[in-house]
């Protein structure tokens, strides 16, 4: 069988009577810092053993400073968790929600801890990230391990709910939120406004691992059906590239992409982060004031639709992602929409395997 047996499924194969619940919900994010003095050793955090160089660092250091030091992320997450305690308890699910980052407090190693502490045995990580690849996927995987490992023998054992980027809640949320901001300009405008999506971009290498770029265009093409944009009137691009120069990462770049519509003559543009959850940093640097900035530069009316966020819509998605599993693994309540059907509960083997890092051979000269 080409993939990982679940604890339950290990139990259930050694004849034991099988518990397939889970006595905790482990919300899992990215983490950012929130006072100066923890943007840089954050930042070292999230690019340990990764080649992005120096520059890079320090460019985005400013990116964190320019809000005083502190990224939103964490407030989002705790009012996302704020939203989806309620909304669990009026399903009459009474298990309890934890929160740990993979990099910035709270640090998944100090939650597992503190799981272990209240007899939590066996959790479901609910990970902030909707679509699959290296980054969004298997680093989460990874990092929950070693936080694991660094909690010892009785740390509990840890399942994923699966990526839902085709998830008709998640899918309508998005439509909602496009719509949002399509109210925003005038009726008689709005048809000749472009919809563009964007989405971190990540190495070719990566890319290549997983399937990132087809669950964003599926996500995309499932939004614009339901706002009822025709395909000429939307695009999916890239944006935060970070890495060496000289190694190739996903395109085009947001900003190559807004020239781009302008040089065609288009009215105005819809910025939609549809790869992302929140308006964390990303958002609020990379498109509220670099995109913008550009846009105000060349003359292309903008307007920054908002991400799923704190939508009811999401929170029910994940209540409902999270109902699918307690009621066990043979819940015939698996929805999704589109081709693809809905993604794996327990990842097979090869899931977004790590990108094959270029090797020096010999020493450069
Ligand atoms: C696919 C993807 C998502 C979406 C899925 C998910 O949400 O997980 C995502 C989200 C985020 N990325 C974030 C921040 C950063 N990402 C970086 C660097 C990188 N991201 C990558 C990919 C992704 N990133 C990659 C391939 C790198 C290169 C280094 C590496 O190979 O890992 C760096 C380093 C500096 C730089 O930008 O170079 C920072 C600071 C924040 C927090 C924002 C805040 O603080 O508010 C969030 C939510
Ligand atoms: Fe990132």
């Amino acid at each position: 069988m080409n993939r990982e047996l679940s604890m339950s499924e290990l139990r259930g194969a050694s004849g034991l009577a099988e518990d397939v619940s889970y006595d905790a919900i482990l919300v899992v994010g990215f983490g950012g810092p929130e006072r100066g003095e923890d943007v840089m050793p954050f930042l070292e955090n999230v690019t340990r053993g990764r080649n992005v160089p120096r520059e890079r660092l320090e460019e985005v250091a400013k990116h964190y400073d320019h809000f005083g030091g502190r990224s939103p992320i964490n407030d989002h997450v705790r009012d996302l968790i704020a939203a989806l305690g309620p909304e669990l308890k009026r399903h009459g699910v009474m298990t309890p929600v934890y929160w740990g980052n993979r990099n910035w407090h709270p640090f998944l190693a100090d939650t597992l801890k503190e799981m272990e502490a209240a007899g939590v045995r066996r959790a479901l990580a609910v990970v902030l990230a909707a679509y699959s690849s290296y980054s969004s996927c298997r680093q989460y995987r990874e990092d929950i391990e070693r936080a694991r490992e660094e909690t010892g023998a009785g740390a509990p054992d840890v399942d994923k709910v699966r990526v839902f980027y085709n998830h008709p809640e998640f899918v309508a949320a998005n439509a909602d939120r496009v719509r949002e901001a399509m109210a925003k300009i005038e009726a008689a405008a709005r048809p000749a406004f472009h919809v563009t999506f964007t989405a971190h971009s990540i190495p070719e290498s990566m890319a290549r691992t997983s399937r990132y770029e087809a669950q964003l265009l599926e996500t995309c093409r499932l939004v614009a059906e339901e706002i009822g944009v025709p395909r000429e009137g939307w695009s999916l691009v890239y944006q935060s590239r970070s890495g060496r120069p000289q190694d190739p990462w996903l395109g085009p770049d947001i900003l190559d992409h807004l020239r781009d519509l302008k040089g065609r003559g288009t009215a105005g543009v819809i910025v939609h982060p549809i790869g992302f959850l929140s308006d964390h940093m990303e958002v609020l640097y990379d498109l509220d004031e670099e995109a913008r900035l550009l846009c105000e530069e060349i003359g292309l009316p903008m307007v920054r639709s908002r991400t799923v966020g704190t939508h009811r819509g999401f929170v029910r998605m994940l209540r409902e992602l999270i109902c699918e599993r307690l009621a066990g693994a043979r819940s015939e309540e698996r929805r999704s929409l589109g081709q693809f059907g809905p993604s794996h509960d327990v990842c097979p083997l090869d899931c977004c395997l790590p990108p094959q890092r270029p090797a020096r051979a010999h020493a450069a000269t």
